[in-house]
């Protein structure tokens, strides 16, 4: 164990071309990590509070950091975690920033792992993780918050449920995402990418159905494994609570509905993986749905959950979902994922640990997946910020990587 002798913060770009927060750990006996905060774009209401960077580094330096250096042990992740919690003072972050308190418990946990010179998922998940590698979902097609003028539904995503290693899982997703754009191609359609490297053509949802279900099933083909697909929804961001209906493109559907409607594209397209499919504060009708299919495919909370345990205990005792999306940064330290995700598990849910759509090149996450053996990742298919984890996860797969 040695102590946090430095703590420092700086403004870099995220893959949005905005500012993020980057943090440097240093300990005394000269370990060093260093992490940097990822920001969404379809956040959920209860997520813990992002401030402007500029802010945010100058509330932690304030606050945070005179309570770190020379007085918590950087192997002590919860201890960590508590200070930074301890510095904020607020449930949600609001005074130094999730990104700050989230880049520190990164950088703190990797400045650990080089103390000991383990990799991360070492550190954080014991000697006997690494063996399990959890099954990528690829963003292949997407529009929502994510791109103008693009499918109504957020995320189509690949879902190699068949692959031999990671390795494998992570080219038959580059490959679909490949498939899907001479798809486009053929069919004379224009398509740009949206925020997670995701083709963002302007069609409606059913012409999207039909492409990706054929780029799955042809690159299936070709690399000799089962491959499904799924869906992130994000319902929340098409809910209009005044008139209580989802708003697509050309319709509109109640709440009822969108249930009907999940629940016949999971059996019509055999979907793996459905995060989202209603509103965040609709506990009742994720609970409904899952009633119906949460037997045949995975039925996510993301916006629902925010990576927050009393967020998952209340969709416990109500049933709803049976997986729960991870992302660091909508709660704020690393103590406090891996939490959601050990309540997750105890109670049968699948968790999936999750990017944001504005990412750097960090991955943490890749290893926090092993580290925790949680079966899937979910960290798009192409784009460097994305393949800076997915290629991690083949480092660690070949027992080779550096962190
Ligand atoms: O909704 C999501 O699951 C994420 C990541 O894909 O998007 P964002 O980071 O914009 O919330
Ligand atoms: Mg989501």
């Amino acid at each position: 164990m040695t102590l946090v002798s430095e703590v420092r913060l700086r403004q870099i770009l995220d893959s949005r071309g905005n500012r993020t927060v980057e943090a440097d750990v240093r300990t005394e006996s000269g370990g060093f990590g260093r992490a940097a905060a990822p920001s969404g774009a379809s956040t959920g209401e209860y997520e813990a509070i992002e401030l402007d960077p500029s802010e945010a580094i100058a509330s932690a330096r304030e606050h945070a950091v005179p309570r770190l250096e020379g007085k918590v042990f950087v192997g002590d992740q919860r201890d960590v975690d508590r200070t930074l919690r301890a510095a904020d003072g607020t449930d949600d972050f609001s005074e130094i920033g999730a990104n700050s308190a989230v880049a520190i418990s990164m950088a703190a946990a990797k400045a650990a792992a080089d103390v000991l010179g383990a990799p991360l998922y070492q550190h954080l998940g014991g000697a006997f993780r690494g063996e399990e590698s959890p099954t990528p979902l690829g963003n292949v097609v997407g529009g929502g918050e994510h791109a103008a003028d693009a499918t109504a539904i957020q995320e189509f995503l690949s879902v190699p449920v068949g692959a031999p290693n990671v390795q494998d899982a992570v080219f038959a997703n580059a490959a679909v995402h490949r498939e899907v754009h001479d798809l486009l191609a053929d069919r004379d359609i224009a398509a740009g990418k949206g925020d997670e490297g995701a083709w963002a053509p302007s069609i409606d949802d059913e012409e999207a159905f039909e492409i990706v279900q054929a780029a799955t099933d042809s690159v299936a083909d070709d690399f000799g494994f089962e491959i499904r697909f799924g869906l992130d929804v994000a319902a929340a961001e098409m809910y209009d609570e005044d008139d209580e209906e989802y708003v697509y493109r050309d319709t509109t559907r109640s709440t009822d509905e969108q249930i009907e409607y999940v629940a016949e594209l999971v059996d019509e397209y055999d979907l793996a993986y459905v995060e989202d499919p209603l509103d965040e504060d609709d506990y009742e009708g994720f609970a409904e749905l899952t009633e119906k299919v949460g037997d045949r495919t995975l039925v996510c909370g993301d916006d629902l959950f925010v990576t927050n345990v009393k967020r998952l205990e209340t969709g416990i005792e109500q049933g709803a979902a049976n997986s729960i999306l991870v992302k660091p940064n909508q709660i704020g330290t690393l103590s406090d994922a891996v939490d959601a995700v050990e309540l997750a598990v105890e109670n049968g849910y699948q968790p999936v640990i999750s990017h944001r759509s504005g990412e750097t090149e960090d991955t943490t996450i890749a290893h926090l997946a092993v580290a925790t053996g949680a079966p899937y990742i979910k960290t798009g298919a192409v784009g460097g910020e994305r393949t800076a984890k997915l290629n991690e996860l083949i480092r660690i797969e070949q027992n080779v990587s550096r962190l």
